[in-house]
């Protein structure tokens, strides 16, 4: 389905307490996302990315415009759309094994041993097996945010939306969990959104970029990666470095022209 998310001339603004400043983030925006589709959204800092990621996820209401998932108008979050943030969100009362499980508390489609499967299937893929029974206030930084990516992952949601959830990782950490996301996009064909600043990281990841202007934001550039780098080569470390490091000079190229306009609006 090739409108499985559509967004639809959103628009949202933000005020000043005092009412006097006006910051428009997101101009009428549309898009329309494929089912299983991973689209990465890159763009200057502060450009409005988040506010349209949580818009799509139902934390923050548009001034106007609206979401349909799957051709359901959304009106507030719901179970259906997973959110992983930038920083480390877990429950520090439940150990690790218990924090991913939660994930899989309102599922129905599974049975209760199915639920302790799924439980130890993601416990034991963000390699945190060894620390199942520690609570999370005495793990890394770096450990609880792959207990929230785990959780998500466990609770199944038909969106996964993801607001730089590797940025506060290790490199290694961080270059495990994207080869794990993109083995899961695989078999699960999970629909994605995820915002980052890396470019590396979106070339590898994406199905298409979207490259946002400086804010209010706009699309200025929506780029097919798959039909520039096969996503098996990416994966498999065979991608033609050529037409990589073309993609990534043509990206930071667009991004650091847009980054100009915010530093002359600043
Ligand atoms: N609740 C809010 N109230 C007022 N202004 C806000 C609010 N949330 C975001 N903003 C402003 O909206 C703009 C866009 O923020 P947003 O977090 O969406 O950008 P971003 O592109 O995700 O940024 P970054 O890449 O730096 O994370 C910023 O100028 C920010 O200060």
């Amino acid at each position: 389905m090739d409108n499985f998310i559509q967004i639809k001339d959103v628009a949202k603004t933000y005020w000043s307490n005092d009412g006097k400043i006006e910051t428009k983030v997101v101009l009428p925006l549309s898009m329309t996302i494929g089912e299983g589709e991973m689209v990465m959204f890159l763009g200057p800092s502060g450009c409005g990315k988040t506010t349209l990621m949580r818009i799509v996820g139902g934390l923050e209401t548009p001034d106007q415009g609206t979401i349909h998932l799957h051709g359901d108008l959304l009106t507030g979050p719901d179970r259906r759309r997973g959110m992983v943030f930038q920083s480390y969100s877990s429950y520090p009362w439940l150990t690790v094994r218990d924090n991913i499980k939660f994930g899989t508390r309102y599922r129905k489609d599974i049975s209760a041993q199915e639920k302790e499967e799924v439980t130890d299937h993601y416990l034991n893929m963000v390699g945190l097996k060894r620390y199942a029974d520690f609570y999370t206030n005495r793990i890394s930084g770096g450990m609880r945010q792959r207990v929230a990516i785990a959780r998500t992952l466990a609770s199944s949601p038909d969106v996964l939306l993801m607001d730089e959830p590797f940025g506060a990782l290790d490199a290694q950490t961080r270059e495990y969990l994207q080869f794990q996301l993109m083995d899961i996009n695989k078999a699960e064909k999970k629909t994605t959104i995820f915002v980052t600043h890396d470019v590396e990281e979106a070339i590898l990841l994406a199905n298409r970029i979207v490259i946002f202007s400086s804010r209010p934001a706009r699309v200025v550039r929506e780029i097919k990666v798959d039909d520039i780098l096969s996503i098996e080569d990416r994966r498999n470390g065979t991608a033609d470095m050529d037409r990589f490091f073309k993609l990534r000079a043509e990206i930071l190229e667009l991004i650091r022209a847009e980054y100009a306009h915010t530093l002359e609006e600043a």
